[in-house]
């Protein structure tokens, strides 16, 4: 038989869609799962992140969150197979494009996707702990996985090693035996597929709507006799802070699986679930794209897991080449707005350093990346004590990856932005306290920039042309604010009459309780109109970035299963790096609101990146305090 896959001996053509189990919470994989399945899809297409299940060198974790072994057994129970993408570079708009940022650690810039030895022995180890669990799932041993896919576009990378890409295939083979389909995925044009298909793996494209029948040409070229595929059909595309919302028609769509479906093709829909990039764990593109929270991607299926327009309609199509399933489309999630809440300053982020902190900082002669600290993502504060006085000398930090705020003993003093200003004025006193609070905005996941992915401060830091030495480097964690046990109990965060300018970046919290009636809790969306950038946590889990000054995302998913029922109260923690409402620059009370709709097509404004009042915080003041321990579950 030509031209088809064959499956049980019989002619096998797939519809698959694409969710990542990371972006997903776990306890909703299965309603996602369902409505897949309910679309008509044959198959979900899997990618695996690496970065997420070997958080440090050779600690593993598959639990919970990261359980992809009972991720692919429940798509298997409710009647997918699995189109298994284990990279282990996946792109996908993911923190390092999937790969741990401990590979930075060591020096010099590790060449990931070759055979640099660094990168080969950490892919080695790594391949020899998963590829064993994804064996007994594959279909030739009674499991859903009926292909597996090498590497990700690597007809778009420089480094075009076919040692590299050789070896992976080989290690693929070595552990998931003779019998796997393995395949590769490459843009639709000869270019990328010179370089991105390798000897005895069946190579496919991706492309979005448009003219299948010229976009699989390219792939023609190498398989004439071969099944085609589209191993992703955009069906949305992703969003950057400062873009505007990405929208794909339904109409191009459909028009496109039509062609596609009439020529016989395999085809994966990219993403039919996209879903959110919870924490820190968006990706980058070289130049400063900045992925959003929201991995909505306009896909079929909401960022919540609503059946929109779009789903009902590829279904409809789907309807017209073959027979549905026999079950009911699993409906959206409801929704629930929970309202107003108030938010009180609790303490400047420099102030809360007893409680975000280590223990003792990490201290260098010059700044030490966030990754050579053993910190992977998020914040860090570099603190230098100034040696000489600077009536006014230009404070320049071209190392600095990727935002960073400027005190001078507690005063906020200016933004050093590695997309914006990395140098401004500073005055400066021999004895006062320059501290740095970098943000890791997430590592680039694409093209060959993807190999200077250092995080915090990355080169040496000059004032009036001195270079400064003799560093303290803090790494933080906001997360700690949630585990008082064993702390300090009496800790307080009375934020006395401020002893120094700065409100923001500042940590601000509110709590609730949920509406004591049937059915609760239920999802939400955290409206932070008002608010300017900074990161948000419910009951101690990380949420993700906000940034609705830029937008185009105003409100972030919160999905029920982070929220508590009554009576426990739910805490609220924003760490608030520009202007809260009520630091003074305007009237308005702060305030955030629990809505039932999301606002993800803001009219985004990619010049505002901080409040156009920045350094006038020297005004303000607070005069009320909260007692931080009292809002504690
Ligand atoms: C022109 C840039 C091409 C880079 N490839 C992209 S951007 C959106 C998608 C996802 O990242 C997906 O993970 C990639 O395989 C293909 N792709």
């Amino acid at each position: 038989m030509n031209n088809t896959f064959v499956k049980d001996g019989k002619p096998f053509r797939y519809i698959s869609g694409s969710i990542h189990y990371s972006r997903v919470p776990y306890e909703y994989w299965e309603d996602r799962l369902a409505k897949m399945y309910a679309a008509g899809l044959d198959a979900i297409q899997v990618y695996v992140t690496w970065n997420t299940h070997e958080p440090s060198p050779g600690v593993y974790d598959f639990s919970h969150q990261q359980d992809v072994v009972g991720f692919l057994r429940l798509a298997q129970k409710l009647g997918l197979l699995v189109i298994l993408r284990p990279g282990p570079y996946i792109c996908a708009e993911w923190e390092y494009g999937g790969f741990p940022a401990w590979l930075l650690r060591e020096d010099g810039d590790v060449k990931v996707r070759t055979m640099d030895p660094r990168y080969i022995s950490a892919m080695d180890r790594w391949l020899n702990v998963f590829l064993p669990k994804m064996a007994p799932l594959l279909y030739v041993n009674g499991g859903p996985i009926i292909m597996v896919q090498v590497e990700n576009e690597y007809g778009s990378y420089y480094a075009n090693d076919r040692l590299y890409t050789r070896h992976l295939r080989n290690e693929f083979t070595r552990y998931l035996g003779e019998d796997v389909l393995l395949f590769t995925t490459d843009g639709d044009s000869i270019g990328y597929l010179n370089s991105g298909t390798i000897d005895g793996v069946y190579p496919t494209v991706d492309f979005g709507p448009g003219n299948a029948s010229a976009a699989f040409e390219s792939m023609k070229t190498w398989n004439i006799q071969g099944p085609l595929v589209n191993s992703e059909f955009y069906a949305g595309w992703l969003d950057l802070w400062g873009k505007a919302h990405s929208r794909t028609s339904t109409k191009s769509i459909v028009d496109t699986l039509r062609q596609i479906l009439d020529m016989g093709a395999s085809v994966n829909f990219y993403m039919f679930e996209g879903g959110t990039n919870f924490g820190y764990m968006n990706g980058a593109e070289a130049g400063g794209g900045l992925c959003i929270t929201s991995y909505d991607y306009d896909a079929p299926l909401s960022e919540a897991g609503d059946i929109t327009p779009k789903y009902l309609a590829i279904r409809d199509t789907i309807s017209k080449y073959k027979k549905l399933p026999p079950v009911k489309i699993p409906p959206s999630t409801l929704k629930y707005a929970y309202g107003t809440v108030k938010m009180a300053y609790v303490k400047g982020v420099l102030d809360a350093l007893p409680v975000i902190g280590p223990p003792q900082p990490i201290t260098s002669q010059y700044p030490l990346s966030m990754e050579q600290v053993g910190q992977n993502y998020g914040f860090i504060l570099y603190r230098h004590l100034l040696k000489t006085t600077y009536p006014s000398a230009v404070l320049k930090a071209d190392g600095i990856r990727d935002r960073g705020y400027v005190f001078v003993d507690g005063m906020f003093r200016g933004l050093l932005d590695r997309y914006g200003t990395t140098s401004f004025n500073l005055l400066a006193v021999e004895g006062q306290e320059l501290s740095i609070l970098v943000e890791n905005q997430g590592r680039i996941n694409f093209g060959s920039q993807i190999l200077n992915n250092r995080k915090g401060i990355i080169s040496s830091v000059t004032l009036g042309g001195d270079t400064l030495v003799d560093w303290q480097m803090f790494p933080l964690n906001f997360e700690r604010l949630f585990e008082m046990q064993g702390l300090d109990n009496k800790l307080r965060f009375q934020s006395a009459p401020v002893t120094h300018s700065q409100l923001s970046p500042a940590i601000y919290t509110g709590q609730f309780v949920l509406p004591n009636v049937p059915d609760m809790p239920k999802d939400t969306y955290l409206n932070m109109q008002g608010w300017f950038k900074g990161q948000a946590f419910l009951n101690g889990f990380n949420l993700g970035r906000y940034w609705p000054v830029r937008g185009p995302q105003v409100t972030l998913y919160v999905p029920k299963t982070v929220l508590k029922p009554s009576p426990a109260q739910n805490v609220l923690v924003m760490v608030e790096l520009d202007r809260a409402p009520c630091d003074g620059h305007s009237t308005e009370p702060c305030t955030v609101t629990f809505v039932e709709s999301p606002i993800l097509n803001k009219t985004a404004t990619s010049s505002v990146t901080h409040s156009d009042t920045w350094l006038d915080k020297g005004k303000l003041s607070v005069e009320y305090s909260v007692d931080f321990e009292q809002l504690l579950p």
